[in-house]
């Protein structure tokens, strides 16, 4: 694929956004950022032997506030697949996740797209080492993933690398998937022809079998 494939990073104030694009792209956790502004992170990365360039938007939830709609139409509009975050220790990050959700299905189909399968998301569960904070449980997350037709995660940025690395990559991966569901389907009538092949060639078969 020559061009890079687009995320965009979406969720509420606080849970931890920005870390877990600085995890994955540095491998390390870093506890506290001053920048609150929009940042594209660029990198190439190995997925099933294969060399993916990326380019992984960050839209702090202030920002996404502020804008206007047509600002954040048009992030979506330019992104390929979308990881939710939400905390598991903040109950109202979890409550946001249907309302972002519609508004990514809601201007990907008013570009004309025919369904909603065809943007790959992953929803993350962040901050699971905070298990006596915890105010949303697995499967409380499973079941939302489920109903909104989502990959699901429960993983925390700031003890574990791979887990983010696998988040990142379930996204590529269903977003290969997409690009192959909508290679145009063989011609028919070539189609037709290669049954009626297979189907002559299994009855001579069969018939001298018996004979
Ligand atoms: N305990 C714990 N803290 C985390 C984890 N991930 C992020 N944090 C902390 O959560 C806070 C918010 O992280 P950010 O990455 O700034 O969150 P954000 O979603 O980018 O926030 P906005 O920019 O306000 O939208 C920081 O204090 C992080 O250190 C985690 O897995 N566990």
């Amino acid at each position: 694929r020559m061009v890079p494939v687009k995320l965009l990073i979406l969720g509420a104030q606080n849970t931890g956004k920005t870390a877990l694009c600085v995890r994955f792209i540095t491998k390390r956790f870093i506890g506290e950022y001053d920048h609150k502004k929009e940042v594209t992170y660029r990198c190439s990365r190995t997925v099933d032997q294969e060399t993916v360039d990326l380019e992984i938007l960050d839209l702090p939830f202030k920002i996404l506030l502020q804008s206007s709609e047509a600002s954040i139409e048009s992030s979506i509009r330019w992104a390929d697949g979308f990881l939710l975050l939400y905390s598991i220790t903040q109950r109202s990050s979890f409550l946001e996740i249907p309302r972002l959700k519609t508004l990514i299905d809601q201007t990907k189909q008013s570009l004309g797209s025919p369904s909603c399968a065809l943007f790959p998301t992953v929803l993350v569960a962040n901050k699971a080492d905070l298990e006596v904070g915890r105010k949303v449980t697995t499967e409380e997350g499973q079941k939302l993933a489920k109903d909104l037709g989502c990959g699901f995660r429960e993983l925390s940025v700031a003890e574990a690398v791979l887990s983010v690395e696998a988040a990142i990559f379930q996204l590529i991966r269903c977003d290969r998937l997409t690009l192959d569901q909508q290679r145009p389907l063989p011609d028919r009538r070539s189609y037709m022809l290669t049954v009626r092949h297979a189907l002559t060639r299994k009855l001579t078969r069969s018939k001298t079998m018996q004979w």
